[in-house]
């Protein structure tokens, strides 16, 4: 595959949020989900053979992905779709992580496959992202790990043997599902298969451990998940499959958000019917939030008014949309209380300091909570609206900036982890793309 994308420059560039220029009547075009394209590429390079993934999103967190198994030894031809070849797993290697969670994440463990010492390092924001649940399972599991920088951080060293035992491991993953989810995608690989159990008191992001059931089910693995917090994949082959990656359903969020900000209807095609993807909690929230929404085939379309309730939501099952709703909230006819989401304070920043500042630094009101945020609607001024490496931060901002003038967006480029070509879509869902910038728009 091609070289991977650059890290997002953290130069000062300021992009100036677009106002919205009336009410929205428009169609958006969102691409691949990221979490179902990263799992669909671990399991297609486990898998018995080769696989197609078609509409794989492609943005930072997806080359990472590939760019990593790459470097463990598989093919990723990353065409129109990507074809991924497995082979042996290689050792004495570097993986860089980036800022993704699903890569450090979900590739320590089959790492631990490989045939000698794998080196995983990432971002400055990435070594401060909590990693000790999964080196700790690991450990327990007798594989050895190297800790080189603060214990339970990247950077790390995975011990790959070519083979891991597996059986029964506890973890705490109140801090991260993907700490489940990470074990899960390479356990059936292991000789006696893998028993999760959770031991934490919170379990965050549900759906994202169900989703992975169930792409590991439809590869073919035996899982019974039956038992609260228990996981158990059997040992057995993954099957090399052809499958159709859903829109980013959470991406979708901050536009559908923009039909309540700005008023008019935004229209989303490609909505799944049934979808393990949080983002199929959206529709639901934003009706509460003042929307009308309608899914016609498999367009969703959501229409607002430029009213938006506050609300009192536990987002525990969804915490990528918490930056959303939050932008959401300050143009509240009431305050908005945020549960659930106390780890968001590990993800690619401190996300509720991060929130609260931003809105705070505008002339809103918004308080941390034990586990969330409280956000009251006050008139906000125009500033800059820092966004910490974080790409929910940047279109967060966005949103905040179709309503409030002079917003000005830090580093904007940073959706690329995800959506590189958020500026174009954004300007696109306004009817303010400049000629002749197309498909591919990039904030400079
Ligand atoms: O498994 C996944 O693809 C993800 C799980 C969630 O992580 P947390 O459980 O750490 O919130 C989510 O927030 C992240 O964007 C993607
Ligand atoms: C938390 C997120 O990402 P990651 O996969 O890096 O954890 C996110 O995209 O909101």
């Amino acid at each position: 595959m091609t070289a991977l994308d650059p890290r997002p420059h953290p130069a000062a560039a300021l992009w100036p949020a677009p106002e919205a220029p009336g009410t929205l009547d428009t169609v958006v075009e969102v691409p691949g989900s990221k979490s179902l394209s990263n799992r669909y590429l671990v399991l297609a390079a486990l898998a018995d053979g080769p696989s197609r993934l078609r509409a794989v999103l492609s943005s930072r967190d997806t080359r990472l992905m590939g760019g990593a198994l790459e470097t463990l030894g598989v093919t990723v031809d990353a065409g129109q779709d990507w074809v991924v070849s497995p082979a042996a797993l290689r050792g004495h290697v570097t993986i860089d992580c980036g800022l993704a969670g699903t890569v450090m994440r979900f590739l320590p463990a089959v790492a631990a496959l490989a045939d000698g010492p794998v080196h995983f390092k990432g971002d400055p924001e990435a070594l401060v992202r909590p990693m000790g649940p999964i080196i700790q399972a690991l450990r327990a599991l007798g594989v050895r790990v190297d800790e080189e920088g603060e214990p339970g951080h990247l950077p790390i060293t995975v011990h790959g043997r070519g083979h891991v035992r597996g059986g029964q491991v506890d973890v705490d993953a109140s801090g991260s599902s993907q700490f489940v989810s990470g074990l899960l995608l390479a356990g059936a690989r292991f000789e006696q298969g893998l028993t999760i159990r959770h031991t934490g008191r919170t379990l965050p992001s549900l759906p994202h451990i169900e989703m992975t059931v169930d792409v590991l089910r439809a590869a073919g693995v035996d899982v019974d998940d039956s038992r609260p917090d228990i996981w158990r994949v059997a040992p057995g082959a993954i099957a090399g499959r052809d499958v159709r990656v859903e829109p980013d359903l959470s991406n979708a969020g901050a536009f559908l958000a923009a039909a309540l900000v700005a008023g008019g209807t935004v229209r989303v095609p490609g909505w799944p019917t049934t979808t393990t993807q949080p983002g199929g909690l959206l529709p639901g929230i934003l009706e509460r939030m003042g929307a009308t929404t309608r899914l016609d085939g498999d367009v969703l379309a959501v229409t607002g008014t430029g009213v938006v309730h506050g609300v009192d939501l536990d987002l525990k099952p969804a915490g990528e949309l918490a930056p959303t709703i939050a932008a959401l909230a300050v143009f509240g006819d009431g305050p908005t209380r945020l549960r659930g989401i106390a780890h968001l304070r590990g993800h690619e920043t401190d996300r509720l300091a991060a929130l609260a500042n931003e809105i705070t630094r505008l002339g809103g009101q918004a308080e941390q909570t034990a586990d969330g945020l409280v956000i009251t609607p006050r008139a906000l001024t125009g500033g800059v609206w820092r966004t910490y490496a974080d790409h929910r931060m940047a279109t967060a901002g966005a949103l905040v900036g179709l309503r409030v003038p002079g917003v000005e967006v830090e580093d904007v480029a940073t959706t690329g982890k995800t959506l590189p070509d958020f500026v174009g879509m954004w300007q696109g869902m306004l009817g303010t793309r400049p000629a002749g910038t197309g498909d591919g728009a990039q904030a400079s």
